[in-house]
């Protein structure tokens, strides 16, 4: 089996510089926690920082040494790296934008250009050890323009991407000034994954925004490659912490917390330190608990850990003071000689400890304002052997989506969080127990090795779907081929169509006129005697007439309803009505009437509804309504609707390109035939074409052409090289009686 490289910010282990030396010892957070379990298997590697900034170089390979023998490979980062690009941009920029505490984040170029360059750092460890046969899984924010940069070093390789924190809405999204260039960064990976369904579909909209993909059932079509996104709430290894916390080592220390702590009922909880946790609201909660509740003083205790983070950063500097403080108020006004309130830790705590926690807590309260999952709401549950306990958790956490059964709330409603701990302490046992079997139930299922699984396997599949796409890039070999098939001085076929193809989309159709550089390209291919170039386009005779009529091409307009020869004038071969437009085109008013900036488009055989100014979403939804209401007048009258590139098309049922084609590979017999495309109707046309045509879909690798190319340009590039080579034109036509399609 190919093995799995993980990346990461951090290891779980971090070096910490100690009188004896340096040491390695487990980090804190939910992503080192989480995956802990699970990287060990079979030979795969996790790249990542070792939390500390060594700059001696016999530190660093003390540290690799240790390392590598948990299967580990660290990146080093100097002090100036973790200031700007840990600190700064990836906690001071992204963590506050993506956790919706825009007014907190800071936009500042250098901290950015710090935040390329690291993850281009992490992108070059990895270069030094991945195989194309390997899996790289990129974790999180701190790298989100790792999958694109090792895509571009080894565009085959299979990549994932998992993002731990939410993904905001576009609106909030929007504000960050790169925000092109990280969507890019992250669109390297083959599957990016997220906690929940909210935070997907925030992504697939900002994707959709900022460069126009659509998703269909999560899936993008990039053009160069198909990517999936989807949802995959991360699990806890469940057995882990099911079995320590009924370990008699973890009964031993419960009990001697239980009788220091004093009380009979005791809160827990647990968090880095960080205003995405609720801590303050929390605090307020409680104290609000206590004043409408005195009965229960000195009969509760909240245990209160918070694990130091990122403290050097500004914000959670004045967040640890704001909490001491209210922590010391709290106790002072409420704590009696024998009982305080609030135990409040900040450090870290070893894991037996925090499953005494756990065990002995009968209430685990979980506040943040936002999270990405929350891990330490699955832990708790998993360590309740008895099924006794109760879990407050915030409906801003992922893991609130598959919690059902805890009891939860708002976390800015500080009534409602003190009237959740009443109810939480005066719960019925046999309630708990119901509620806390069913919790145990889904988190067993569900598990970390479960999490792990379904994401390879949705990896695999997009893979495989990627390979389905059957389109070869024109690149190599296969561009060699064209040319050499080319260069034989035989009639040649070329069929183009035109928007998207030779000309990009602008925002008002009338404007995507051939420019200089097209009309040139278009000049020397028709200089060539061999050549029978062929634009065969959706738009109207006239307007095709009016950019291309003066140059010897071949003319196809409305997708094959009229037909020009160069040397003839238009005819059309088909006895088509057009008595349905008077039905249809006030349907289609009543949408440009409702859509500000949309306009229909009337050619001789059908009637077009244009979108392409239209806000992205909403221009999108009315064109489904559209496509809906016009899908009911057209099966009864021949008519077929067709969605295009910001467009729905309505025309008759026996119009299409590959039809018209077929005609002129009837009238011309040639022996190179190539056929560029980039839409649906060209689809039409690259299914008719005979075997050893060149079908070229372009902007996209999901068509059954036989060859891709990017875009437009690529398409002019393509035609300039083949219409200037001297060696391959053909001057003029000596017809050879012995073989009457020979030029010289
Ligand atoms: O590495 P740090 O800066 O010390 O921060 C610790 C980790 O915090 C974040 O954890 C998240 O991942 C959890 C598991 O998916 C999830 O439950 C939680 O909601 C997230 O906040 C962060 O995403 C990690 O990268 C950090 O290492
Ligand atoms: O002293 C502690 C306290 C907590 N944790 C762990 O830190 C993780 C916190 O993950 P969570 O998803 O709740 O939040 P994050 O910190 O990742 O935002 C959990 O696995 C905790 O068990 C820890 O390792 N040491
Ligand atoms: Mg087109």
């Amino acid at each position: 089996m190919s093995r799995i490289i993980i990346v990461s910010n951090r290891l779980p282990l971090k070096a910490q510089k100690k009188e004896e030396g340096i040491t390695l010892e487990p980090s804190e957070g939910g992503l080192a926690t989480g995956l802990g379990s699970v990287y060990k298997q079979g030979d795969n590697l996790w790249v990542g920082w070792p939390g500390l900034v060594l700059e001696e170089e016999q530190d660093q390979e003390y540290v690799r040494g240790a390392l590598l023998k948990e299967n580990m490979q660290p990146v080093f980062l100097t002090e100036t790296e973790v200031k700007e690009y840990y600190e700064g941009f990836s906690n001071e920029t992204l963590w506050p934008t993506f956790h919706y505490f825009s007014q907190y984040a800071i936009y500042e170029q250098q901290l950015w250009e710090a935040y390329v360059a690291v993850n281009q750092k992490f992108c070059d460890e990895v270069l030094k050890f991945a195989q194309p046969e390997d899996t790289i899984w990129v974790h999180d924010y701190q790298l989100l323009l790792v999958p694109q940069l090792i895509r571009e070093k080894l565009p085959g390789v299979s990549i994932g991407f998992f993002q731990h924190i939410p993904f905001p809405s576009f609106e909030i999204f929007r504000l960050l000034p790169w925000r092109r260039e990280i969507i890019e960064g992250m669109l390297g990976a083959d599957l990016i994954g997220f906690h929940t369904y909210d935070d997907m579909r925030h992504f697939l909209s900002s994707t959709n925004r900022l460069l126009g993909f659509a998703n269909l059932h999560g899936l993008i079509d990039t053009g160069q490659r198909a990517v999936l996104i989807d949802a995959f709430p991360m699990g806890i290894d469940y057995e882990k912490y099911a079995t320590l916390a009924s370990e008699e080592e973890t009964i031993r220390i419960a009990e001697k917390y239980r009788t220091a702590i004093g009380t009979p009922r005791i809160i827990i909880s647990i968090d880095r330190l960080d205003y995405s946790k609720g801590i303050p609201n929390r605090l307020y909660a409680f104290e609000m608990f206590l004043k409408r509740y005195p009965e229960f003083k000195e009969k509760v205790s909240l245990v209160m850990i918070v694990v130091p983070s990122r403290d050097t950063v500004e914000k959670y500097k004045r967040l640890k003071e704001e909490i001491d403080e209210l922590v010391g108020r709290i106790n002072s006004s409420h704590r009696t000689i024998s009982w305080n309130p609030i135990q409040y830790f900040y450090r870290s705590f070893p894991l037996p400890e925090i499953s005494a926690f756990y065990r002995l807590a009968d209430v685990g309260l979980v506040t943040p304002m936002r999270d990405g999952m929350n891990l330490v709401s699955k832990e708790y549950i998993a360590s309740k052997y008895d099924q006794k306990g109760v879990l407050i958790l915030s409906e801003m956490a992922g893991a609130a989506q598959e919690l059902a059964d805890a009891i939860q709330i708002n976390p800015n409603n500080i009534g409602q969080m003190a009237e959740a701990i009443h109810e939480a302490l005066i719960l019925p046992e046999e309630e708990q127990i119901t509620q806390m079997s069913a919790m145990q139930a889904l988190i067993k299922t569900y598990d970390i090795h479960q999490w792990v699984k379904v994401f390879m396997d949705r990896l695999s599949y997009v893979k495989i779907k990627q390979q389905s796409y059957t389109t070869d890039p024109l690149t190599g070999e296969a561009l060699d081929n064209l040319k050499q098939q080319y260069r034989k001085k035989t009639p040649r076929l070329i069929f183009l169509d035109y928007d998207g193809t030779l000309a990009p989309f602008t925002k008002d159709p009338r404007k995507a006129g051939p420019d200089q550089e097209l009309l040139t390209i278009l000049e020397q291919l028709t200089a060539d005697n061999c050549n029978r170039v062929v634009i065969i386009s959706g738009r109207d005779r006239q307007t095709l007439e009016n950019w291309l009529g003066h140059l010897p091409v071949d003319l196809i307009a409305e997708h094959g309803v009229w037909l020009k020869r160069r040397e003839v004038n238009w005819e059309t071969i088909l006895t088509l009505k057009n008595d349905w437009k008077r039905e249809v085109r006030p349907i289609m008013e009543a949408y440009v009437n409702r859509t500000a900036g949309s306009f229909i488009e009337e050619k001789d055989y059908s009637l077009v509804w244009h979108y392409r100014r239209v806000p992205s979403g909403l221009g999108k939804l009315r064109s489904r309504d559209l496509i809906h209401h016009l899908g009911y007048i057209a099966s009864n009258i021949n008519l077929q609707v067709m969605e295009g590139n910001k467009i729905v098309e309505i025309k008759n049922l026996e119009v299409n390109k590959g039809l018209a084609a077929t005609r002129w590979l009837e009238m011309y017999p040639s022996d190179f035939i190539m056929a560029i495309g980039d839409d649906r109707t060209d689809e039409d046309m690259f299914r008719l074409m005979p075997r050893g045509t060149f079908t070229i879909k372009v902007g996209s690798q999901r068509s059954v052409a036989q060859f891709h190319l990017g875009s437009v340009k690529d398409v002019r590039n393509l035609l300039q090289s083949l219409g200037s080579s001297k060696e391959t034109f053909c001057p003029e036509l000596t017809e050879d009686p012995s073989n009457p399609q020979t030029y010289s």
